[in-house]
């Protein structure tokens, strides 16, 4: 507590020590200031337009942005994109419990870093799994459903801990390639699952639901928990002297649970829009061949040229947060164009069989399920984007190649 001396001489003699006036408020029983928690922010949004307004090596092109709006809802209506496209994708699990929950913080915990440098593509690192071979973000669901299928317990945080059973060969077993490639960042992957393991049975009683329990039906609340309970969801760094957090694999395990539960049980979450788009190597890639990103000419001949970008260089963190807020332009352009577009609707719910989950009731509580309306967000544009860039990527589409950094963090 500041002493009254030193406090009074900083501020000059006539002005009241705010904390003492409260102290005293609360010893009058005045009662003190209205606690009003604020609800919780990620300061994602906010760190990528600091870095777009400071980028130099990366920019966005307004006129494109517009067009790629329009054509981004022409084709997201046409595709009826809505958070049920996440379970047609027939490798992500189906069941609407807790066994699909852990399968998707395990799947996120892992979801990075795929890609592969070898030229020949028939020699790159890919799963074989029902008669396909998948490789990037597929052949992680493949080698998790592959190893459920094999009755390993690879989604159980009690068995990452063991490591007399889950032992480095059995892991090597889980992500055993079809070709001599190995999974990149085969020792970061065994690390993350040690740890996350770790806090997940030592302070969330063994269970991820525990984690979404906690966060009392906020997205942005369980993006922060898990910023600051898990050291390899912390993707964060400093640009320009400032902290900036990009935090985009506790942001995707938030938007995979919501659009798998398609927003209810436990993919509810009052405040979803606060999500922003997950930056990873795919999406920049997706908004230069649209003409919304524009690199300068020498990250320009750098990513062509295929040479690695240093994980933590401004280039790299210029990619990611100008591709965060190019996507947030994306959104409210489409918004101003369509002002039917509602961000996903926030409706009542009634949580059948989740213990100690009081009933939420949202503006529109008579709305109902069937009529269900999901609008634009960030995660659909850049789910859709997702997808639409391995469509290209299928169809030998790809005219400047994604960027080059190895990391966990994407
Ligand atoms: N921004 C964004 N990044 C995404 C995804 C997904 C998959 N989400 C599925 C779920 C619903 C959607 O409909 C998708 O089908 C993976 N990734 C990231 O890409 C990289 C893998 O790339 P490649 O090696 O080419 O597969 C890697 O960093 C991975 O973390 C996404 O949706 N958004």
């Amino acid at each position: 507590m500041p002493s009254l001396e030193n406090d009074s001489d900083r501020r000059g003699s006539d002005e009241a020590d705010p904390e003492l006036v409260e102290l005293l408020r609360q010893h009058l029983g005045l009662g003190g200031k209205p606690n009003k928690s604020a609800p919780p922010e990620t300061k994602v949004l906010e760190a990528a337009q600091y870095i777009f307004d400071n980028s130099i090596d990366v920019a966005l092109s307004p006129a494109q942005v517009k067009e790629a709006a329009e054509t981004i809802w022409r084709l997201m209506q046409k595709k009826a994109y809505s958070t049920q496209t996440w379970s047609e994708h027939e490798l992500h699990p189906q069941e609407k419990n807790e066994s699909t929950v852990d399968f998707i913080f395990t799947m996120d915990l892992l979801n990075f870093s795929f890609w592969s440098d070898e030229k020949d593509e028939s020699k790159r690192f890919c799963i074989e799994y029902r008669g396909r071979k998948w490789t990037g973000y597929w052949s992680l669901v493949a080698a998790l459903q592959r190893a459920l299928d094999e009755g390993i317990q690879i989604t159980t945080p009690d068995f990452w801990v063991n490591e007399a059973e889950c032992t480095v060969e059995v892991l090597r077993h889980v992500f055993r390639s079809a070709t001599d490639e190995e999974i990149p960042l085969f020792e970061e992957r065994v690390q993350c699952l040690r740890e996350a393991g770790d806090v997940l049975c030592n302070e969330f009683g063994g269970s991820f639901v525990n984690c979404i329990d906690d966060a009392n039906y906020s997205a942005a609340g369980l993006v922060n928990l898990l910023a600051e309970n898990f050291a390899y969801f912390r993707d964060e760094t400093s640009f320009n002297g400032k902290k900036v957090r990009i935090l985009k694999r506790a942001q995707i395990l938030v938007a995979d649970l919501w659009a798998c539960f398609n927003g209810e049980d436990f993919g509810e979450f009052h405040d979803i829009d606060k999500i922003t788009m997950f930056a990873d190597y795919r999406i920049p890639q997706m908004l230069n061949q649209l003409g919304c990103l524009r690199y300068s000419p020498p990250l320009d001949s750098h990513i062509r040229s295929l040479k690695p970008l240093t994980p933590g260089s401004n280039w790299e963190i210029e990619l990611r947060g100008t591709s965060i807020w190019c996507v947030e332009l994306i959104k409210r352009e489409i918004e101003k164009r369509h002002p039917e577009v509602k961000i996903a609707s926030k409706k009542s719910v009634k949580h059948s069989g989740v213990e100690g989950k009081e009933h939420y009731e949202g503006p529109e509580e008579h709305e109902e399920k069937s009529h269900k309306t999901y609008g634009i967000n960030a995660i659909l544009i850049d789910f859709f984007l997702y997808d639409t860039m391995k469509d290209l990527e299928a169809e030998q589409n790809e005219s400047v190649p994604h960027h080059r950094t190895r990391s966990i963090w994407y």
